[in-house]
């Protein structure tokens, strides 16, 4: 059951919950050293950038009426002494906050991959892919500037504003209170328009989630679509999702809009306050023009910070349901892992036994029930039976992609759910209904779960499996570029590779899911002599719709009704005259 289809919205308003910042701070404190630098940098920057008003000041008031022309010159370099060194200093923190960004990403992002490669299939069986990236891309990049320059931003807009107060008041004490009069009005409008903006962002994020997970099922189903000419259909799902995503943009900058010019307004109001107060309350003896012109710089500098802090809010409320999302992923449990004790299970002989086995992929669903049966080592079994009977599903289970319900499966008397995974698939060797193929060559895709394998064992491999002839043909050879998915190759030629794939890591058992499905009939009689030779003295589990690649196994299960309903070789099932030989005289016929 998919829990969140693309057009389902993910709830990111979550209650600020200290213990993702609390987790986050694993990786912000590794950083801590840069952070620091970075930290004292900009304070030092802020300091020195504060200071810019007051030599104003001094030069209007003192300086120019004294006529002292020195002394001008010596204000002009210092003024221009501050910019300089501001931009410097600046430059220097914001290229070590980049760094220290893109660090806590790496790390975050790394985290997250090495744990999604680790997550069962049952957990890519539950969501749209598109959303899985969105997690690892566009969530990551969120909470990335909040874990770095968040804090510090944060720590520094609290300074910032003291230090403007204390300039202020150093200044002058009455227009100070003047400004300060202002701020329950902007805080108030703040928190009206900054609320609405932080949910108006929120969606946003979540129409571009949802159209992200639609593009991304397109594009993977591309060719079924043009098959059922669904094209002018789904424009009107993507047009539906994209023009949502537009509003919800239109929506969220609206608000980004009028917070500046709301705030605009507001400083204006305060100016207005200050000449007024300044020149008509007080007079031009005690308010100077240097002061009026001193605190017009600190009034406007003033509502910076606050803007600043309740945008540094936000984005931490925003950043929470981001974590939220990205720690869910992390704490996904890895349902299918080594137990506590588990160990490395010995190079086996390839039996394999299914003791009361049962299995529901959701609770209460049993796909199979009470399944028992063995297989000694070295016999071939074809998995046989109607159409979403369960064979996949057993096959599945001996490489244990899932847990089995109730009862154990044993390989070599060894239960599989005590073993280590690793030294369990290193011995199997899988070639699933969906041969995958890889981006890169050809050669890379027959040696990838045997990086060591030489250019002539992966050869060998290749022939064995009728492959080679194919190979050759294309102008590079085993190094001819395929891309993902294998778009360039046919579908037989995908299953050749992977087969070739297969039976290079030479595994003691091997399942074989409808591998030669869409061979030709000439590859796959030519391949059944290669295989047949392979198969030796190898346990196999082949499953096939075509019977008459599968009446030579040893051993024909018959997948049926939750369990096995009929057993044996094909003489022996022709001549019970049940289920397989329906099925098999079925075919012949059609043939
Ligand atoms: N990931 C899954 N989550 C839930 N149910 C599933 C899942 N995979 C398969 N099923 C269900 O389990 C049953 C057995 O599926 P399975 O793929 O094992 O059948 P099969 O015999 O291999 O079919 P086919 O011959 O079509 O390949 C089906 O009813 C299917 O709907």
């Amino acid at each position: 059951m998919a829990r969140n289809k693309f057009d389902i919205d993910e709830d990111l308003e979550s209650p600020f919950d200290i213990r993702h910042f609390r987790r986050a701070m694993v990786y912000i404190r590794k950083q801590k050293t840069p952070m620091l630098v970075a930290f004292l940098l900009s304070a030092l920057s802020a300091g020195i950038g504060l200071s810019a008003p007051l030599i104003v000041q001094h030069v209007i008031d003192v300086t120019i009426p004294a006529k002292d022309k020195p002394a001008l010159l010596f204000w002009s370099a210092m003024t221009l002494a501050t910019i300089v060194v501001s931009v410097i200093l600046a430059t220097i923190r914001s290229r070590i906050m980049t760094r220290v960004g893109q660090d806590i990403i790496f790390e975050i992002r790394s985290d997250l991959f090495k744990h999604l490669q680790q997550l069962p299939f049952q957990y890519y069986d539950d969501r749209p892919q598109g959303k899985i990236l969105i997690r690892v891309v566009n969530y990551v990049n969120a909470v990335s500037d909040v874990l770095s320059n968040g804090i510090i931003n944060f720590i520094l807009e609290i300074l910032n504003l003291v230090f403007i107060a204390i300039f202020m008041f150093a200044v002058d004490a009455k227009l100070s209170l003047v400004i300060l009069a202002g701020l329950p009005i902007f805080l108030l409008v703040m928190f009206l328009l900054k609320t609405r903006q932080r949910r108006a962002w929120q969606m946003v994020s979540n129409k571009s989630s949802n159209m992200n997970a639609y593009l991304q099922e397109s594009i993977s189903g591309i060719r079924v679509t043009q098959i059922f000419t669904r094209e002018e259909r789904n424009e009107g799902i993507f047009t539906r999702l994209a023009v949502n995503y537009r509003k919800a943009w239109m929506r969220a900058m609206y608000f980004t809009h009028l917070v500046p010019f709301s705030v605009d307004n507001l400083a204006t109001l305060v100016l207005t306050a200050i000449f007024f107060v300044g020149l008509l309350v007080m007079g031009p003896a005690e308010a100077t023009f240097g002061v009026i012109l001193a605190m017009s710089a600190y009034a406007s500098r003033f509502w910076q910070p606050i803007l600043n802090l309740s945008n540094i809010y936000n984005s931490f409320i925003n950043s929470v349901a981001y974590l939220e999302r990205i720690f869910e992923t992390l704490d996904e449990p890895v349902t299918v892992s080594d137990v506590k004790d588990a160990r490395e299970l010995p190079p086996i002989k390839g039996s394999v036994t299914f003791d009361n086995v049962t299995f529901a992929y959701d609770p209460g669903l049993n796909i199979l029930e009470n399944l028992n049966f063995h297989v000694k080592a070295g016999e071939s079994i074809a998995l046989v039976g109607p159409t979403g009977a369960g064979k996949t599903t057993v096959v599945n289970l001996i490489s244990r992609f899932y847990n089995v319900t109730d009862g154990a499966i044993l390989v070599d008397g060894h239960d599989i759910a005590e073993v280590k995974l690793k030294s369990l698939r290193s011995q199997m060797g899988i070639m699933l209904q969906d041969s995958f193929i890889f981006s890169g060559t050809i050669l890379d895709n027959i040696r990838y779960g045997k990086l060591d394998a030489t250019e002539e064992e992966v050869i060998a491999a290749a022939k064995a499996v009728c492959a080679d002839d194919f190979i050759r043909e294309f102008e590079q050879g085993y190094l001819t570029e395929v891309n993902e998915r294998g778009s360039k190759l046919s579908q037989g030629q995908r299953q050749l590779i992977s087969f070739a794939r297969t039976l290079l890591a030479d595994p003691r058992i091997l399942i074989l899911d409808e591998a030669t499905s869409s061979i030709d009939a000439r590859t796959e009689r030519l391949l059944q002599k290669g295989l047949n030779e392979l198969l030796k003295g190898r346990t196999s589990f082949i499953i096939a719709h075509r019977l008459s690649t599968v009446k030579n196994c040893d051993r024909i299960l018959y997948v049926s009704d939750k369990g096995i309903a009929e057993s044996g070789s094909h003489d022996e099932l022709m001549a019970q005259r049940g289920r397989y030989y329906k099925l098999y005289t079925a075919q012949k016929m059609e043939a």
